[in-house]
């Protein structure tokens, strides 16, 4: 598919998932927005995406403040004259039983989780409709947005809300023509499940790495995922071919979670 002319905004984007898709929407022609926490990672991120000859604009920006955030993505958005896709992919994890968690943890992760897509919705879809655009947003949400598992309670929680929040979007937003989709990856070969295992390993007792051994046996294709196997599936939401397409929060697992 091409993406020649778009433009996308993805945040999280200095490493992980979000880089992935970042490259990939460059590469199918689309100039990028990368929005990321870590300034020096989300500058070398926007680096790859110009040596693919598109333009990138990187910014330093915590998603979990309404304001810079948006204002933030406007200023870049104006930059470069639109926005067409918006890639609400930052996130963060956190392993811990229920009875265990604290007040400031739910909160730091629901700012982030749940929070940070509302504001990325909202800001898309007002650039969307100042521009005429019939934009793309696009979230990340996961199989524990489909299912709850053991210590990753709260998270799961979050990426129910994600996917809540993809469906009652898609409603309202749909008369101006704008979709809303979520991405639901499974067991992901990035930093987030390094940080997963050796937390699960410290309350369990685990060895190192079993606990990620453990969830990959569960997967049908017998291999882990990869960001570029996210990527690709962003990259079709980003496109022409998912135009019908909207409200739906979509496995992409390898076959780990059926719904
Ligand atoms: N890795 C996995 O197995 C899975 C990941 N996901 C979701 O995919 C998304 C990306 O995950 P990964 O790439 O694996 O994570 P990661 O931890 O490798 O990368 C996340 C990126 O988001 C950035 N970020 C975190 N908080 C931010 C904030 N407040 N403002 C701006 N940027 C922020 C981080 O700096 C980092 O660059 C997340 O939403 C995650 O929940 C969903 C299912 C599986
Ligand atoms: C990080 C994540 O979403 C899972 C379920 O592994």
């Amino acid at each position: 598919m091409s993406l020649s002319g778009k433009i996308a905004a993805v945040t999280g984007a200095a490493q992980g998932i979000g880089k992935a898709i970042a490259l990939r929407l460059a590469r199918e022609g689309a100039d990028i927005i990368l929005l990321d926490v870590k300034q020096e990672t989300v500058q070398q991120a926007a680096k790859e995406v110009e040596a693919l000859g598109r333009r990138a604009i990187a910014l330093t920006a915590d998603i979990s403040n309404r304001d810079e955030f948006q204002k933030t993505l406007k200023e870049a958005s104006s930059q470069l004259g639109g926005l067409d896709i918006m890639v609400n992919n930052a996130g963060i994890c956190q392993v811990k039983p229920i009875l265990d968690v604290t007040q400031e943890e739910v909160e730091k992760i629901y700012r982030i989780n749940v929070q940070g897509v509302i504001w990325g919705i909202q800001a898309a879809a007002n650039i969307f409709k100042e521009t005429g655009k019939k934009g793309k947003i696009i979230n990340a949400c996961s199989i524990a947005g489909h299912e709850g598992f053991p210590l990753l309670g709260i998270y799961s929680s979050t990426k129910f809300a994600v996917r809540a929040l993809t469906q009652s979007a898609a409603k309202e937003l749909a008369a101006f023509g704008i979709t809303v989709n979520s991405y639901c990856p499974g067991i992901v070969g990035t930093d987030m499940w390094v940080e997963i295992d050796k937390r699960m390993s410290e309350i369990t007792g685990a060895e190192l790495g079993a606990t990620y051994k453990k969830y990959v046996e569960g997967i049908a294709l017998g291999r882990v995922e990869t960001a570029d196997d996210v990527a690709g599936f962003v990259a079709f939401l980003s496109g022409k071919d998912s135009d019908y397409i909207t409200g739906q929060s979509i496995l992409i697992d390898g076959g780990l979670v059926y719904r």
